[in-house]
């Protein structure tokens, strides 16, 4: 995929503006995730044993802020021996949905993915036997997160599967400050300087919002899911699976 280094934060700068997933950091994209995501290669590739799991043939699956298609295509090699089935690619920004077009076209194999450019509240969800929001809804503002997951919900087939991966916060003061510390240590181990960690956390500060587990455990019940299992967690980071 990409091998573009992510240096975007390294130089000082006066004011660090808003965070915004535009040209310059798709450049750097598969680069930057690796490098600040920790488990983020484990909870891509496990989307295939979901996958496996539980789709069928004839199955429709969703991957919602798809990025550079990562876990779409994950997803779809959990499909290969399955018949018809197709994945469902979107994202809202345009210099990510045209290089990951770019990518799936050069990732062949039968399973279809059809990679759409619009903002995932707009996206028709019909029939859902997996559905990947991964990274994705914390750059939602909480009434458009509930909104997203009572849709994603109650569009699923019974036994469907929504696999939520997100960055979260913690409650207890002392634990939130263990855990960050971990992560911004991860990241200084994986080369970022203290300048870019703080300048990319200032970039982020009004635009990721995190929730706590039990928010996300909440927001999933009152969506309608039964069964809902942390499956996997490094710092603060984490992903769910639920089942309807
Ligand atoms: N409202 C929205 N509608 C559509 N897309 C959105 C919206 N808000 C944000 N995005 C998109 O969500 C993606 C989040 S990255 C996902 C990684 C991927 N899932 C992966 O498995 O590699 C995670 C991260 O960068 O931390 C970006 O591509 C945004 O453009
Ligand atoms: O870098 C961080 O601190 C993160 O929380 C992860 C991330 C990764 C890529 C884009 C935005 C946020």
């Amino acid at each position: 995929m990409q091998q573009k280094k992510d240096s975007i934060y390294s130089e000082y700068r006066e004011k660090v503006a808003d965070f915004v997933f535009d040209k310059n950091v798709v450049s750097v994209f598969d680069d930057m995730i690796r490098r600040s995501v920790p488990g983020y290669a484990t909870v891509v590739a496990m989307t295939k044993v979901f996958a496996e799991q539980v789709a069928e043939d004839g199955a429709v699956c969703y991957d919602l802020g798809c990025s550079l298609g990562a876990s779409a295509i994950a997803m779809r090699r959990g499909l290969e021996h399955k018949k018809g089935c197709k994945i469902i690619a979107v994202d809202n920004s345009e210099a990510m949905v045209s290089r990951c077009r770019h990518i799936v076209e050069q990732d062949p194999s039968n399973v279809k993915i059809d990679v759409r450019r619009e903002d995932i509240l707009d996206t028709k969800i019909e029939n859902c036997s997996l559905c990947a929001v991964n990274f994705t809804l914390q750059f939602l503002s909480p009434e458009n997160r509930d909104e997203i997951i009572r849709r994603i919900a109650s569009n699923t087939r019974p036994g469907g599967m929504l696999l939520l991966s997100e960055k979260i916060c913690y409650e207890d003061e002392q634990e939130q400050n263990f855990q960050v510390k971990m992560h911004h240590k991860f990241k200084s181990l994986n080369g970022y300087s203290e300048l870019e960690i703080s300048q990319k956390r200032r970039a982020l500060e009004n635009v990721l919002v995190p929730d706590t587990t039990k928010k996300h455990f909440s927001r999933l019940s009152e969506a309608g899911y039964s069964q809902f299992y942390l499956w996997f967690k490094c710092f603060n980071f984490i992903s769910i699976a639920a089942v309807k």
